[in-house]
């Protein structure tokens, strides 16, 4: 017998919109070479952790339209952002390549979203961290970088054989000034997107003289006052292995930077330095592991779960016609009063 869920009042159901805060990780994509291979092995990785986020890709005009396919097909979220160029200027870039990176900072645009991680490319996510997203708000979280690499040969810091990571092992001299500000590396940060700090990051650029590390510099200074480092294993800069493995507890690592010479693994050829270890052997084959996984490809699991919503969308479809014929009663029966 069907329940009796009529009634002789008059309720009126007011559903208030509820803005539920969206959240969802970020990577950006420039030009037509292989970094593609870096954003899906990413896309593929998330999804293999079960985030419940999806990808969104900030991506410059020049990166191709069989590219974007690709993209799309595995599920990502693809948003054309126009570059942005840092002013005229006569710096060295410790890769003449950065001069794109500011371009990055397009994703605090992203105000659809309420809070982002951003993400490079060239890093993977080997265990789940959504809960990156409960931290508190108003603040600009990072993992601290390393100056050891030579990267930083042409800095004050690497001069001196001072490192952030190791902050007694040389002493900051008195005569350079104040200690440097704790530094965070690029490659991975939790943020707000929000247009009025998008539109002062632009102006504040325009009048900033670019330096070595470029957008990382430059958002190291933006954000010096609200950064809150992180614990390394949200983003293993991999030359930590080699500066400073006692900083680093390999068997915790969630997050993998592949930013030292020659450890992009769509590249990886092992011949340069610290290329030939073993820790870097695995984390490469690591990354392969998961960019070959034809079970973690957008289709395959999409189709699984379409086929499952399926089943569940006629389940659901036989059990809405079923109440909302009484509910339809329910709401229109005559009031009490
Ligand atoms: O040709 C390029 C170079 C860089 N990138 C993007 O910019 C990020 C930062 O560059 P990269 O990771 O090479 O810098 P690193 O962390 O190695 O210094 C990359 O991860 C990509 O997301 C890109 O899409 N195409
Ligand atoms: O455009 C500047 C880049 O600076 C950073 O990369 C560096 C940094 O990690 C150094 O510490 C390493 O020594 C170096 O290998 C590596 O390339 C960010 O990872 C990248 O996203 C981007 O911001
Ligand atoms: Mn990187």
């Amino acid at each position: 017998m069907a329940p009796n869920i009529t009634t002789n009042t008059t309720t009126t159901i007011t559903t208030k919109p509820v803005s539920m805060p969206s959240n969802a990780y970020v990577t950006f994509l420039a030009g037509n070479g292989d970094y593609v291979k870096g954003v899906v092995g990413l896309a593929k990785g998330l999804r293999k952790v079960k985030t419940q986020y999806p990808l969104v890709v900030a991506i410059l005009p020049d990166v191709p339209k069989d590219h974007r396919e690709i993209l799309v097909s595995q599920g990502c979220i693809v948003r054309e952002i126009e570059p942005v160029y840092p002013p005229e200027n006569q710096t060295q870039f410790a890769m003449a390549y950065y001069v794109i990176n500011y371009s990055k900072l397009r994703i605090w645009e992203f105000v659809e979203y309420s809070k982002m991680i951003y993400l490079d490319g060239d890093i993977q996510v080997f265990e789940n961290i959504d809960h990156l997203f409960d931290l508190p708000d108003n603040h600009f979280y990072a993992v601290m970088d390393c100056f050891c690499e030579k990267t930083w040969s042409d800095t004050p810091q690497h001069k001196i054989g001072y490192c952030q990571q190791c902050p007694d092992k040389v002493q900051w001299p008195a005569e350079l000034g104040p200690k440097p500000p704790l530094y965070f590396n690029a490659g991975f940060f939790v943020y707000e997107p929000n247009l009025s700090t998008y539109h002062d990051l632009l102006e504040t650029l325009q009048v900033t003289s670019p330096t070595t590390f470029a957008e990382q510099d430059f958002l190291n200074m933006f954000f010096k006052d609200i950064y809150k480092p992180i614990s390394p294993v949200y983003n293993l800069v991999l030359a930590m292995l080699w500066r400073h493995p006692e900083n680093i507890d390999f068997d915790k690592i969630k997050v993998v930077h592949y930013c030292a010479a020659g450890s992009k693994p769509w590249r990886y050829t092992g011949e340069e330095e610290n290329m030939d270890r073993e820790d870097i052997k695995l984390l490469v084959k690591k990354w392969w592991d998961i960019y070959n996984d034809e079970s973690l490809d957008y289709k395959n699991t999409m189709a699984s779960v379409e086929v499952k919503a399926g089943v569940e969308k006629n389940g659901l479809k036989r059990f809405l016609t079923a109440v909302s014929g009484a509910v339809g009663h329910y709401i229109n029966a005559p009031s009490a009063a």
